[in-house]
Formats: C-alpha cells, structure tokens, sequence
C-alpha cells in the first residue's frame, strides 16, 4: 500500500519530469532549427530533470519503511538532488536576469560533483548505512563530519541565490519594473534554505513528514516554470508589435507600403494559378494636399490622412484593402472577384464621399478632393515580367492622367490602354 504522504511527491517529480521534457525540446528546436540558442531553456530542462529525481526520490523514502536499501538509495538521491537543484536554480537566475556568472561558477558544478560522489559511496566520515530513526521515519543513513561541511556549503550556495535574487528584486523596483515573480522566488529559495538548515540539523526530525525541503523546492521549480511560461508570453507579444509596425502605416493605420507588397504578390499568385482571373488596382492621391499643410498646419494635414483612410476603410470589404505609399498617396487593392467586379463603383462611391466630407481639425474646417489611377487586371497575359512594379507604375500613370484632367476625377484603365 503506498503511503499517502507521497503521492503528491510523486505527483511533483512526474510533473517536473514533464518540464523537463517540454523545455529540453523547445531548447532544441530553438537551438538547431531557428539558430537562436536560449541557455536558461537548457538550464531549466536540467534543473526540472534533477528536481524529477529528487521529488520521486522522497517518494520512494516515503514509502521504504524499515528497508535499509531503499532508505540509503533514496535519501542519497535527494541530497544529490537537492544540491544541483540549487546550483541549476542559481546559474538560471544569473543567465536569466542577465548577470555575467561568476569565474567560480563551474567550480560548483565541480564541488557538487564531488560532493555526489562522496554521497553515493557509503563512508563514515560522509553518509553511512545505519538505521538512524527519527520520531517516525528512520533515514537509513548515519551523518559524519563531512556532512556538516556539506550542509555549509548548501548555505553558501543557497545564501548566493538570494544574494542574487535580492539584487534583481532592487534592480527592477528602482526601474519601477514589475518584480513580484522575483518577489515569490525570494520567498521560495528563503524557504528551501530554512527548511533546509532544519532537516540538515534536526536529522529530518521537524516532523512526521518526509524532508521539509521538497515544498521549497516545488515552490522554486514552478515559479522558474511560471517565469519561463511568462518569457515566451513575452516574446510573443513582442513579435507581434513587431510585426505589427512592419505590416501598418504608424500614422494612418493603413497597411505599410512593404506590406502591400506582399498582398499584391500574394494577388497575383492568385490570379496566375486559379480560372477567375481580376485583381484591380487602384492608387490615389489628395489633391492639392501641400495647400492644406501650408494654411492649417502639418497636424491638421495629419488628421485628414487619418480621415481618410477612415472613409476608404469603410467602403472597402474584408478582402480588399488600402496601403499608403508615402505622403498623400495611397492604394487599394481589390483582389476577391466580386469586390474586383465593383470596384469602379467603390471608388466613385469614395472619391464622392471624401469631396462632400467636412474635414475638421483643430479649430479649422475645410474640404478636399482625391484623385484615382485605377488599372484592371484581367488575365494572367496582363501580367509583365516584374508584374507588381509594373502593376503599380501603370496605376501611378493613370492617376497622373486623372490629376492632368483637372483632379477631383478617376482614370479608369485597362492593363495595356
Ligand atoms: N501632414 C503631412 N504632410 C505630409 C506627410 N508626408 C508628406 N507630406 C506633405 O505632403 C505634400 C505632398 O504634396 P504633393 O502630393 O507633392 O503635391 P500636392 O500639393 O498634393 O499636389 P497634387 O498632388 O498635384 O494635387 C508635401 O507638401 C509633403 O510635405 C505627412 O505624413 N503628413
């Protein structure tokens, strides 16, 4: 019959066994296939793993009784476990929030191997195989006086993180960053490092329970795991700013001039590989546009390019959209059939709109008008070599056309008028 006690240990290690796993392969694949290696990804993996061993290792401790084998197997593990969990935490910490590791570093990698060693051959001097009993629960292990050396160094390494931790809690409160996960983890590694000192002294004796420090140690791992989920949350979000500024005009929302060149390509795959061939482009410009900056301001010039796309925005549906080249010019994109078909329509439609339309900025009121060059694209054969430059340059031609005929008009042509 398993003890009840360490059922949630050995809830703990396969969750962190999970962890481990998750982490070690987002590791890999951003380390071999997007060539953007992340340490602490790896450092977490291992960490987890180590933390797997040292949880299913309580359990087992849990659950040996009076068996001397499995006493002495379990309660070595945990000690190995518990010492590379803190050495793992503390390298995380320090590649995390972007401390350079100390020289010394490696060096407790090393010492806690030597350390793992010492564990794992029983010795008087270290950790030898005696029934030791506690109030309820017998270890299986006798401590020598090298183990109080270990102890010291466990409180030096543990002391270390939160010497760490301390400094990046000051760090982001003076940057007035947002720090209460460093604030949980300061608890979380304080706690391990109490609860450590009382098992370490008190021979696991505090109470009827398995070693206190396995709640520190669940407490540090998750919040890591809480840490990194809140990392990629931010990485996202970062790209999709990112992609955000690449895909739209800052000042009109319109889509960027790079953007649109992506959705024309993308229209013009479209119409060299499927049966329904139209795609109708249309680039526009308002009229006199230096006039109005001159007499109302470059702010208010500002709000009537906003005004604008506004008005276009409207008429358009889902699948057509409005880009702006640069200054007062602007082009729509009618690439679904249907929207291809009307578009003539629409932008009679807009072109009437923006020239009835009161435009009001700051205290001034005043009225514009827009001119339209809009080419027809009717079949692959109205393609050239370079299809989406010379798309462009024949609508920009045809918009000159438009403004030489007295602006305030559209010049609707085919691909090869
Ligand atoms: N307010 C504002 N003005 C801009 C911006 N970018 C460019 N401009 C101005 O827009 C004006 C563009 O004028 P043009 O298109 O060359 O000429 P126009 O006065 O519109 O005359 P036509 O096009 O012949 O009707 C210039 O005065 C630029 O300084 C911007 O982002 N905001």
């Amino acid at each position: 019959m398993i003890h009840i006690l360490s059922l949630p240990l050995f809830v703990t290690s396969s969750i962190c066994l999970l962890m481990s796993f998750f982490f070690a392969l987002l590791y890999y694949r951003l380390t071999f296939h997007h060539k953007e290696p992340v340490k602490y990804y790896f450092l977490f993996a291992l960490s987890a793993l180590i933390s797997a061993i040292f949880f299913g290792a309580f359990g087992v401790l849990v659950n040996s009784g009076e068996n001397l084998f499995a006493l002495s197997i379990s309660n070595r593990l945990t000690i190995i476990g518990a010492m590379f969990t803190l050495v793992t935490s503390l390298h995380f910490y320090l590649a995390f929030y972007s401390y350079t590791a100390p020289y010394f570093l490696k060096w407790c990698y090393v010492i806690c191997g030597i350390f793992s060693v010492l564990t794992a051959v029983p010795s008087p001097y270290f950790l030898d195989n005696a029934f030791y009993a506690t109030s309820k629960y017998y270890t299986g292990l006798k401590y020598g006086f090298l183990f109080e050396v270990w102890g010291i160094w466990i409180l030096v390494l543990g002391s270390y993180c939160i010497y760490i931790l301390v400094r990046v809690f000051a760090r982001q409160r003076s940057r007035l960053e947002k720090s209460s996960t460093v604030l949980l983890l300061l608890m979380a590694n304080t706690l391990w490092l109490i609860t450590g000192i009382s098992d370490t002294l008190t021979g696991i004796e505090v109470v009827d329970l398995p070693p206190l420090t396995w709640l520190g140690s669940f407490i540090v791992t998750s919040t890591i795991a809480w840490i990194l989920v809140l990392h990629i949350d931010g990485l996202y979000k970062d790209r999709r700013k990112l992609n955000d500024k690449l895909m739209h005009d800052h000042l009109t929302q319109a889509l960027s001039r790079s953007f649109l060149e992506v959705k024309l390509n993308e229209a013009i795959f479209r119409i060299k590989n499927s049966d329904i061939n139209r795609l109708v482009v249309c680039i526009f410009d308002v009229d006199n546009f230096k006039n109005i900056n001159d007499n109302y301001g470059h702010s208010s010039g500002d709000v009537l390019l906003k005004n604008i796309t506004e008005i276009v925005k409207r008429h358009l549906s889902p699948s057509d959209c409005v880009a702006r080249l640069g200054g007062d010019e602007f082009v729509i994109l009618f690439s679904d059939y249907h929207s291809a078909l009307k578009a003539s329509d629409i932008v009679e439609q807009i072109r009437q709109t923006i020239a009835s339309t009161v435009f009001k900025a700051k205290a001034h009121t005043f009225s514009t008008t827009c001119s339209f060059g809009i080419v027809n694209i009717l079949s692959e054969g109205d393609l050239a070599e370079d299809p989406a430059h010379d798309i462009l340059s024949t609508a920009d031609e045809a918009l000159y056309t438009a403004k030489s005929l007295g602006k305030n008009t559209i010049k609707n042509i085919g691909y090869h008028d």
